[in-house]
């Protein structure tokens, strides 16, 4: 008699199997604290359970040699009684079924390759969970023949091909700013004089870079012929990125051609010194220990692999460290620090656009992404490491090897640098710059520090300057105090470009002043008013949590980026943002920095911002590279003081114009956000208490205890009550529907534009389509200067 099996907690998924992971072992409740779910972060999640085994599927050929035995397998079947025509049709679809899905395994692998670096592992150290050693191996073991059947697809590779991290090229948000200039064959004759390689000078060309902009030509020399350290200041979109860059690329050309030549007359004095070989050994000796396990399987995989794939984890090649070969030949010899993972993940790109003929290699190291793949691109060893300051410190008290002699250094950057050193940010960067100046110290190193507001003072309040003892802070002492804090020792070269004012000449600021509550209606017209790339910043990521559901709810589509969300899906949203014509972003300070999308046409601050650094920053995503762009600061109640102290800080003298906003239009665009909010609220509300009652009710299960209603958010709600309440929020999403599908501007219509043939032919939106928030604002100010 047959006994029947118990039904497996999760059936098994042959998706998950496709993207590389078997399922061995059983999926396992895992208790957790109920307190834990006090915090809102975690109220999303359903159910937590752990899965006691699981393999790596080593490649794609094997998912193939499994098809191919389970195609045999029918075939066998087929061949024992095949008579009937019908049978015969089935087996010519079952012979096509596996070439069709080892065909989509493929097209999973190069895609997955492609997107390496963006590539969150799915057991990564981030989610909590350890990739064994085991499962380490046979992924290194799978990628290795992944390249080695890519390498023989490319044998017919060009002359001129890039190097090969070039080759691989992942999808980017800065790929399109790069390639916007891109002419492919620029005269780069006005770059002459500033000492830039000729490899980067073809990069340059190649990126149709014609001439460098100012804090570029100023940068250089200084930093290229001079060796000196840089401290620039220039403003938001200025190209302060490849001022560091170019100089850090021929720092690390100067130094392989001297390591080539032998010369390397300066180099001995760079040696490292015994202990810090010794801290390489012993880090490669722990790095070896902590993978001994597999060194059998290893050691096979070697002896398969061809010289290309050396690129992966090599054992051998740490190994050889030993006798000093390794630290000799590829240390770490450019380290960028910035404070935001979105960031580097551009500077990385930005450095490759212009390093590309040069060879030299790249990798980011940044939190949320998986720190195992992390720690493998290190050991490719590249030059240029570009990183946020805990990863890197994190990886740096690993003690993996590339990280191990800093001494080496030749080029180290702060980016945003006012912001990496405040107070109470960034211990780990502290940590480093202290490791830097003193233990790893190297008198030849280059430090070099830029931000748009690393010059800006702040005004002190009436009654600090009345104070006796009271010190006032300028430029000089600024800038000194910041040297310390970085460890420059040498006089650097200060090159302040920025204005007064600290924002960009071709930026047009607005506000509107509003009730706190009014600023949805405002937001939401603006946007349905004047299309087009706008970023909207708010204070804290509540609130944008809330924007989010209200503009979807209206249609707007928006997308999110804030520091709880996952890093792939931020770095996905921006991908979007920059690749949609018309599309809001909707962004706490997490992207004020740095972030250089192309064609940003407004930013609007939804609330004002606590900092004058942060409004500098955040109104510099737009009007960047000498184009045009218009800010509009949102002003409630709540916002006077910090509106106040930004504009006096920035000595804005000129009184900031009022936004226009057309007083016909706000009734309909209140009538659909107050509905837009009520369905909102409900939505939250029901979503919330029935995430926490599931969760108090799971709790009280596990402890056998009889729950009593009140105990539940709301209270035991009867089905009665539940069901008039999802009814009325049909009707209002039906009446919302109805509302956006009508012309918002309705009065206006009716007055200005007549109907034509008894059909109303006018586009939903007029005003958006005749002219933009700059021409409206532009001819605001022409009225007001006639009239006076
Ligand atoms: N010489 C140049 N010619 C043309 N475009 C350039 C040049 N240098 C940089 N750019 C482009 O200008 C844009 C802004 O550069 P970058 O991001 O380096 O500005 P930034 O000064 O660092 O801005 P932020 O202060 O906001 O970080 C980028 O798209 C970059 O590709």
């Amino acid at each position: 008699m047959k006994t029947q099996k118990q039904k497996p907690r999760f059936k098994y998924r042959p998706k998950v199997q496709k993207k590389g992971i078997k399922i061995t072992g059983q999926w396992k409740p895992v208790t957790i604290d109920p307190n834990l779910f006090a915090d809102e972060k975690l109220d999303e999640i359903v159910c937590f359970e752990e899965l006691t085994d699981y393999e790596f599927v080593k490649s794609s050929k094997e998912l193939k040699k499994g098809f191919k035995r389970k195609h045999g397998e029918v075939e066998e079947k087929l061949e024992s009684d095949a008579t009937s025509k019908s049978k015969k049709r089935k087996k010519q679809k079952a012979a096509s079924e596996p070439l069709q899905e080892s065909k989509t395994e493929d097209a999973l692998l190069e895609t997955e390759d492609e997107h390496e670096e963006f590539d969150v592992g799915v057991k990564s150290e981030d989610d909590g969970e350890e990739v064994t050693k085991d499962q380490l191996t046979q992924k290194v073991k799978s990628k290795k023949k992944r390249k080695k059947r890519k390498n023989k697809k490319n044998t017919s590779a060009e002359e001129d091909a890039p190097p090969p991290h070039s080759a691989k090229k992942s999808k980017n948000w800065s790929e399109n700013a790069l390639a916007h200039t891109s002419s492919k064959n620029a005269d780069v004759s006005a770059w002459k004089n500033l000492h830039v390689p000729k490899v980067v000078l073809k990069a340059l060309s190649f990126l149709g870079f014609t001439c460098p902009t100012p804090i570029q030509a100023l940068a250089l020399p200084s930093a290229i012929r001079d060796k000196m350290d840089i401290l620039g200041a220039a403003e938001t979109g200025s190209g302060k990125t490849l001022a560091f860059a170019i100089p850090m690329i021929h720092s690390i050309l100067e130094w392989q051609k001297n390591q080539e030549s032998g010369a390397a007359e300066g180099e001995t004095e760079e040696e490292p010194t015994t202990s810090d070989v010794n801290n390489e050994i012993d880090a490669t000796e722990k790095q070896e220990q902590d993978m001994s396990e597999n060194e059998d399987v290893e050691q096979v995989e070697d002896n398969d692999d061809v010289v290309a794939e050396n690129f992966d984890i090599n054992f051998n090649d740490m190994s050889s460290s030993k006798s000093g070969t390794w630290g000799k030949e590829s240390p770490l010899l450019g380290l960028v620090v910035t404070p935001t993972r979105e960031l580097a993940v551009q500077v990385k790109h930005h450095i490759d656009a212009v390093a590309k003929f040069t060879g030299i290699k790249t990798a980011i190291i940044v939190g949320g992404m998986a720190s195992q793949k992390q720690q493998r691109l290190l050991g490719r060893r590249p030059e240029i490491v570009i990183a946020t300051p805990g990863r890197l410190w994190e990886l740096i008290g690993e003690r993996h090897p590339h990280l191990c002699n800093l001494r080496r250094l030749r080029c180290l950057v702060i980016d945003e640098a006012d912001r990496m050193v405040e107070k109470g940010h960034y211990a780990e960067l502290s940590q480093l710059l202290e490791l830097l100046s003193e233990v790893h110290y190297n008198p030849k190193r280059q430090t070099f520090v830029f931000s748009a507001t690393l010059t800006l003072i702040h005004q002190a309040p009436t009654r600090l300057l009345q104070k006796k003892r009271f010190q006032k802070v300028d430029k000089d002492s600024k800038l000194v105090s910041l040297m310390e804090k970085i460890g420059m020792k040498a006089k650097p070269k200060v090159i302040d470009l920025t204005r007064k004012q600290a924002t960009v000449e071709t930026l047009t600021e607005t506000r509107i002043h509003c009730a706190t509550d009014e600023k949805d209606f405002y937001l939401y017209y603006f946007l349905l008013q004047y299309p087009g790339r706008s970023m909207v910043f708010a204070n804290s990521i509540d609130c944008i949590k809330r924007l989010t559901s209200l503009l979807t709810i209206l249609e707007c589509n928006p997308l999110p980026l804030h520091a709880n969300m996952h890093q792939k899906q931020r770095l996905k949203n921006l991908e979007r943002f920059a690749e949609r014509e018309s599309c809001v972003l909707l962004t706490t300070d997490v992207a004020a920095r740095g972030l250089d999308i192309p064609n940003v046409q407004h930013v609007i601050h939804y609330q004002v911002p606590r900092t004058s650094e942060t409004y500098v920053h955040r109104s510099g995503r737009t009007a960047r590279a000498s184009s045009d762009g218009l800010t509009l600061l949102l002003i409630g109640p709540n916002d006077v003081i910090n509106f106040k102290k930004i504009f006096r800080t920035l000595e804005k003298n000129e009184e900031l114009p009022i936004f226009p906003v057309e007083p016909n239009c706000m009734s309909g665009t209140k009538e659909r956000v107050s509905l837009a909010r009520m369905i909102e609220k409900m939505e939250y509300f029901n979503c919330k208490a029935k995430q926490q009652n599931s969760w108090i009710q799971q709790a009280a299960e596990a402890l056998e205890l009889d729950l009593d209603d009140d105990a539940l958010i709301g209270g035991q709600q009867s089905e009665e009550d539940e069901r008039i309440k999802q009814k009325s929020l049909k009707i209002m999403k039906k009446q919302l529907k109805q509302l956006l599908s009508q012309p918002i501007f309705r009065n206006l219509l009716k007055t200005k534009y007549p109907t034509q043939t008894g059909k109303l032919a006018l586009p939903i939106l007029p005003a958006s389509q005749l002219e933009t928030a700059l021409l409206t604002i532009s001819k605001q100010k022409g009225k007001k200067k006639k009239s006076k």
